[in-house]
């Protein structure tokens, strides 16, 4: 049997949705066979997507499932694809985001939408890193980095020329190092000569690089504000796949800013329930 997707992406970070009513017997198994993008549809994760549409504005639980197989806990560009899709779905122009890291406010803003991220922490026991003290511009596996959680643990380093890094190479030992006992996604940024950032993310459970990450967006600019190597909020954030904002609200939290785009429609297969 068939059961229906939406594809959807985020300045390039793209995502199949399934709604979280239809019968997927092993989501991870679906997930490395359809984000697989020779044999399957072709992306960087599923979003399965539970909306409670009784609400005002509506809810929506969101589950990731990336292409190892395996969940995250939370995905700020797959967030702003899951709001697009409740609000195509509601007509709302906001919508609460039940992650497993947390619950997020998302708001449409002309082409943009905006999502308030959970709280961020350099905390070495939160992000999880193995340290006693915040992880600032320290050595890990040959490369310089700053350690954050925005959602989900990353290692960010900020580098002369993004295009110079053969991020394939030095993002693995990285994001296997034993300091991580969950792993981290690996970042590096470099200045964008306007202020903002150019970003590059090797993404844990993509295993690879993608064309934009949400989370990273933040942990850029949330690590160079640290750094004192920029005050500036708005913080601009240029990922390959297009342009992120980070904001910053009167309640401390990184905002997130970008356009979403609903690419097409399909069908996966699944296997059929079992008959009693
Ligand atoms: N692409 C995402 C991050 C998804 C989770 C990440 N790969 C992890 O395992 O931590 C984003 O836009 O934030």
């Amino acid at each position: 049997m068939s059961i229906p997707f939406q594809k959807y992406h985020g300045t390039g970070n793209d995502f199949l949705i399934i709604h979280a009513d239809e019968h997927v017997p092993d989501r991870g198994a679906l997930a490395e066979r359809e984000c697989d993008r020779t044999v399957g549809v072709g992306a960087d994760g599923i979003l399965f997507l539970a909306p409670e549409e009784k609400f005002n504005p509506p809810r929506v639980v969101m589950t990731l499932f990336q292409p190892d197989g395996a969940t995250a806990p939370m995905c700020g560009n797959g967030a702003r694809c899951a709001a697009e899709w409740t609000m195509d779905r509601t007509g709302a122009d906001s919508v609460m985001i039940d992650t497993q890291a947390g619950t997020l406010r998302a708001d449409r803003d002309g082409e943009n939408v905006v999502i308030e991220m959970t709280p961020l922490t350099f905390v070495p026991d939160e992000v999880p890193v193995m340290a006693d003290e915040p992880v600032l511009k320290a050595e890990i596996e040959g490369l310089e980095v700053s350690v954050v959680n925005t959602g989900v643990p990353h290692a960010v380093s900020f580098v002369d020329n993004v295009d110079n890094v053969d991020l394939e190479a030095i993002a693995p030992p990285v994001r296997h190092a034993d300091a991580f006992p969950d792993g981290t996604n690996v970042t590096v940024a470099s200045p964008d000569g306007s202020g903002g950032f150019r970003q590059r993310t090797y993404e844990r459970g993509v295993e690879g690089e993608t064309d934009s990450c949400g989370t990273g967006a933040v942990a850029v600019a949330v690590v160079a504000r640290r750094l004192g190597l920029t005050d500036a909020d708005p913080v601009d954030v240029h990922p390959p796949g297009g342009h992120l904002r980070v904001s910053f609200n009167d309640r401390g939290r990184p905002t997130l800013a970008g356009p979403v785009e609903h690419e097409f429609d399909g069908e996966v297969a699944v296997e059929p329930p079992v008959e009693p």
